[in-house]
């Protein structure tokens, strides 16, 4: 069943960074997070990293990138006329505001970590077997959640997938016929993949048990709290 778009307005697109100038600000825990994940997809981006301090272990990820550099400095707005795309990643909140407005002014893009509001776009939780990249998104509900979604498309999708999408440009080419009898055949060719052993019944049956679990658990764990909360001191003292 199709959820209606409203659940989730985002637009999802799949970006050439290799060919944008990164801003990155903020060379700690999150930075690093933030870094891991654009060089784990495009590992030949310009990535700018600014920041007063930077992790041992972001100094090494930037190492083995010869097109990431660091710059161990305050933020300015300045650094804004060289990026096409910014990612804030600092302990400070007011900075990020000033980044945001900054960023909306130069008319680029701003992802400020873990800060919805301030976003123009989020990252993805991200499956990749060879060529086939998916991107979850659960539009900033729970990135737990996406990240679970991950594990299960990681593990549902043949590796052999990618096999496949290697031979298929050289199958297209190969065809005759006009363009409807192309997408005809390639549509016959690939039929068998949607009824393969990724996709069996038993799979999805298995997630659906999954998920509900975890949502009795969370709403144990939950009820846990509050009775705890309502039996603590501090709340005996504020019942009549
Ligand atoms: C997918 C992934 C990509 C990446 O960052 O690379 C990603 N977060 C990941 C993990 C993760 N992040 C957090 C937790 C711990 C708990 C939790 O779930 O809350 C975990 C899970 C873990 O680490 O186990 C903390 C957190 N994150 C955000 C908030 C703020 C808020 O929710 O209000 C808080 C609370 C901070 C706090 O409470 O202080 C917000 C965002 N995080 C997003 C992306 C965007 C929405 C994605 C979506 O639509 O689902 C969005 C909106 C903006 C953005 O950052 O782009 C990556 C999974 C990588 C993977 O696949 O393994
Ligand atoms: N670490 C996590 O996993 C995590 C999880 C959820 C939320 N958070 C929140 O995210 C924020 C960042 O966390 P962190 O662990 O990455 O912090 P951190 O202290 O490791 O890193 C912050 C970085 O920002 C840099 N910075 C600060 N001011 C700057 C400026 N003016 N110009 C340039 N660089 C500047 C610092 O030098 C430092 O490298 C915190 O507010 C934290 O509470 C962190």
């Amino acid at each position: 069943m199709l959820s209606p778009p409203s659940a989730n307005p985002l637009f999802p697109v799949f970006l050439k960074l290799e060919q944008l100038r990164v801003l990155l600000v903020g060379g700690g825990n999150v930075g690093l997070e933030k870094l891991t994940a654009i060089l784990r997809s495009s590992p030949a981006t310009a990535v700018t990293v600014v920041s007063l301090t930077f992790l041992p272990a972001l100094r090494e990820l930037a190492a083995q990138h010869p097109k990431v550099q660091l710059r161990e400095e305050a933020y300015t707005d300045a650094l804004l006329e060289e990026a096409d795309i910014v990612f804030a990643a600092t302990d400070d909140p007011a900075l990020h505001a000033r980044i945001k407005q900054a960023a909306r002014s130069h008319r680029l893009l701003v992802n400020v970590a873990d800060t919805p509001p301030l976003c123009d776009f989020y990252l993805s939780s991200v499956v990749q077997k060879g060529a086939l990249k998916i991107a979850v998104s659960t539009n900033g509900q729970s990135p737990t959640v996406a990240k679970r979604v991950r594990a299960v498309l990681e593990e549902a999708l043949p590796d052999e997938l990618d096999a496949v999408l290697q031979k298929m440009p050289a199958i297209r080419q190969q065809l005759a016929g006009d363009f409807a009898a192309k997408v005809r055949t390639l549509n016959q060719v690939t039929a068998g993949l949607a009824g393969g052993p990724g996709f069996e019944v038993p799979a999805t049956r298995r997630w659906r048990r999954l998920a509900l679990g975890a949502l009795l658990t969370a709403g144990a764990l939950a009820a846990v709290q509050v009775r705890s909360l309502l039996s603590s001191p501090a709340s005996k003292k504020l019942s009549p």
